[in-house]
């Protein structure tokens, strides 16, 4: 076992190199099963697209009160639309933020045209092939699940095509600044629930992001131009029964500057199971964390967190339960008493 020491920044463009190809995938296990935080270059997102959306969010946030609250995430089903601020609470305390959040829809709830979010499920398509092929299977695994009425990528899957689509969330994370005395937690230490990877840009150059080392020590995440943050989510730890973590972050809310931040969190079909995603994960690597229990390492971290209880064993429960622990009475409106 090894502590995270240094986030590693992964160039994608070795990919493109018979050479590199290999280097580039023992970095990726490295990032994957040592770390479970990395930062990638060259990605494939231009960065006029990332700047010019990153311009538009002081407008954004700045909306009259009156248009946000018409946009209120308590207003939608899907709970996407504005948070404001300091409505949420991770870990018991409030987290000083806004957010707004899009999302792919889903055409069998809205029963409308969806309109995904094209580019970046496209992007992290390719992340997820790099994935696979650290993991020696073949390439193109995942695209099952994505492809909704597709053909399979993988001609023996039983399963391909008929899952519901994945709901990818790109959310924009607002911190204002404020008076040094009241500097606290932007966002609270956590996992991130609602996804399958989390690829994340900080806009500007403040220092607030921070991720867990396993001897609980935080380490700085610091904003790194033309990088994007990749991260993992619950669903992919517990399909490779621990051996890639979702590791635990938190950001500080800091008096210098407001500080913006866009994570698109890349999503599964939500009525996947958990043991459908993990019949793909091979033996080899959900033995990883079996193994270093045996071998007495993880310490401080022994037993891999319960994504799924046994009333919730699809993706898009666990999702939903994750909701409804931060919306109870949008949860309650939508869904009803039944989701408790
Ligand atoms: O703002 C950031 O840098 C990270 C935000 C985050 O962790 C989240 O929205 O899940
Ligand atoms: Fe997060």
């Amino acid at each position: 076992m090894s502590s995270i020491r240094k986030i590693p920044i992964l160039d994608l463009k070795l990919a493109d190199d018979p050479a590199k190809r290999g280097l580039l995938l023992d970095q990726l296990r490295d990032a994957l099963f040592n770390v479970g935080f990395l930062y990638i270059c060259n990605h494939g997102v231009p960065q006029d697209i990332i700047d010019a959306l990153s311009s538009k969010l002081p407008t954004l946030f700045h909306l009259p009160q009156q248009r946000k609250r018409e946009l209120s995430k308590t207003k939608s089903p899907h709970f996407l639309g504005f948070s404001d601020y300091a409505q949420e609470t991770t870990q018991g305390k409030l987290d000083l933020r806004e957010q707004y959040d899009i999302a792919t829809e889903l055409p069998e709830v809205y029963q409308k045209d969806a309109t995904p979010n094209e580019r970046g499920r496209d992007f992290s398509k390719l992340f997820v092939h790099l994935v696979e092929e650290a993991f020696s299977i073949p390439i193109g695994t995942f695209d099952s699940f994505f492809n909704k009425n597709s053909d399979s990528a993988v001609s023996d899957s039983t399963t391909a095509s008929d899952f519901l689509s994945p709901q990818h969330r790109l959310r924009f994370n607002f911190y204002p600044a404020m008076p040094p005395e009241q500097e606290g937690q932007g966002v609270g230490p956590h996992k991130d629930m609602a996804g399958w990877l989390t690829f994340l840009h900080q806009v500007g150059t403040e220092r607030a992001l921070d991720v867990q080392d396993r001897d609980g020590s935080w380490i700085p995440v610091d904003p790194i131009p033309g990088t994007l943050v990749v991260n993992l989510g619950y669903a992919f730890e517990a399909a490779t029964e621990g051996a890639a973590r979702a590791t635990v972050h938190r950001v500080r809310a800091r008096s210098q500057k407001d500080r913006y931040s866009i994570p698109f969190f890349m999503g599964l079909p939500l009525d996947l199971k958990l043991s459908e995603v993990q019949n793909v994960i091979p033996e080899s690597v959900r033995a990883m964390r079996r193994k270093e229990l045996e071998n007495g390492e993880w310490a401080i971290d022994k037993k891999i967190e319960t994504f799924l209880d046994p009333r919730w064993d699809s993706i898009g429960e666990s999702v939903l339960r994750r909701f409804i622990r931060g919306y109870k009475k949008t949860a309650l409106k939508y869904y009803g008493q039944e989701v408790y």
